[in-house]
């Protein structure tokens, strides 16, 4: 395929990359082609800001900024390195969005599926609100959180009403959930203005600010793929995006011995990208190889300021499992948790199917092309077992 962009050409016609995994395949590429994604396999960082750099194409400026780090507990680290850590002068990469296209920084980060967002221009006061909120919805009593109970994807979700991996027997997992969708349409529930003044506009700012971070977040996906940036709103995934804000909330050691019992059962997320963020309390687990038995799980630690983000299976569709979905889970924690995660999935009417750029006569498409809402739909009746 002549157009193929240049990487994707090299994987797949890395030695024996026919049969092999293809997400495998590159990464022995970055590995030997770029020194800094081989000295650092794990956790990668992606900084967009806002402002800064040369206009592109749909008008935007914006700088990205990528490094590489572990994705494992951090060894002890002197105070000193620590801010070298936070502040990463040393492993920063500025890098122009437009030209040169994204470096292999990127599209490792993506490949790897979960990393962290940086500089997003999400307001840290807002977040700070948002937490608080959360919390003062949760703790209304029951009847009146009953009130708002979950219609059209949106509002209360109860303890143990979900089950993110519904092959367990588990009754439920341990969390509660409040959603908020799409603005622009009405079906949102809201807590009385007079239980809880100014949570609807709180709520409200912080979907906005996160959906534009995403949006950019997702040009960068874009172009990483040699796609024009604005290829999410060109092929309509972004015309009224299906985003949705889901406060969650754990209430710490529930006392069930239950082993199948979780906070969040293992998953994958559905849509194309989610930003996280948590209180700080630990939890969150990842597996970055799903298919491997058994499955290891690591400890994804939250960093002050920055969005945990993983992508999800439209971005796995659309790409051939290049970038993967990264299946995760939440353990039942002993101490109280709160987090907000803030997924992005397409319009519904949206078609997802796989890239031209991602497959080849090696590689052919694995899955085939869906409507972004009969993907969504199955996947909700899994999980709130319809
Ligand atoms: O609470 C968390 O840290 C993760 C939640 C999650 O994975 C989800 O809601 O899909
Ligand atoms: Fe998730």
């Amino acid at each position: 395929m002549s157009d193929q962009p240049q990487w994707i050409k090299e994987c797949t016609t890395h030695e024996g990359a026919a049969d092999r995994n293809l997400t495998g395949a590159v990464s022995k590429q970055f590995q030997i082609k770029d020194s800094e994604s081989a000295r650092t396999t794990n956790q990668i960082h992606v900084e967009i800001s806002a402002g800064a750099g040369p206009k592109t194409s749909s008008g935007m400026r914006f700088n990205q900024h990528i490094f590489l780090s572990t994705l494992q507990p951090q060894k002890p680290r002197s105070e000193k390195k620590k801010g070298k850590w936070l502040n990463y002068p040393s492993l920063t990469c500025p890098h122009q969005i437009a030209s040169p296209p994204p470096t292999p920084f990127v599209r490792h980060a993506l490949r790897h599926g979960f990393f962290y967002l940086v500089n997003h221009g999400v307001d840290e006061e807002l977040v700070k609100k948002v937490f608080e909120q959360s919390s003062n919805f949760f703790s209304l009593p029951i009847e009146d959180k009953m009130k708002l109970a979950r219609k059209n994807h949106r509002g209360y979700a109860a303890l143990y009403a979900e089950k993110l991996d519904p092959t367990l027997s588990s009754k439920g997992d341990s969390k509660e959930s409040f959603y908020i969708g799409p603005l622009a349409d009405d079906l949102n529930q809201w807590p009385l203005q007079e239980d809880l003044p100014s949570w609807k506009g709180t709520m409200e700012t912080y979907y906005q600010q996160v959906l534009s971070a995403g949006t950019k977040l997702l040009s960068v996906i874009a172009l990483s793929l040699k796609l024009d940036e604005d290829f999410f709103e060109k092929t309509g995934a972004l015309n009224e995006p299906y985003a949705f804000i889901r406060l969650l909330h754990y209430p710490g050691d529930l006392g069930s011995s239950s082993e199948d019992i979780y906070g969040a059962s293992a998953h994958s997320d559905y849509g194309m990208i989610t930003l996280l963020a948590t209180d700080g309390v630990p939890g969150l687990q990842i597996c970055r190889d799903k298919s491997k038995q058994p499955q290891v799980w690591e400890d994804v630690p939250s960093m002050t300021g920055a969005f945990i983000v993983n992508i999800g299976d439209m971005i796995e569709r659309w790409t051939n499992c290049l970038f993967r979905s990264t299946l995760h889970r939440v353990l039942p924690p002993r101490q109280e948790r709160y987090s907000v995660a803030f997924f992005m999935d397409p319009n519904k009417d949206c078609i997802v199917e796989c890239l031209e750029s991602c497959c080849s006569e090696a590689c052919p498409p694995r899955f085939p092309p869906i409507k972004s809402s009969d993907y969504l739909q199955e996947r909700f009746r899994l999980t709130y077992g319809l």
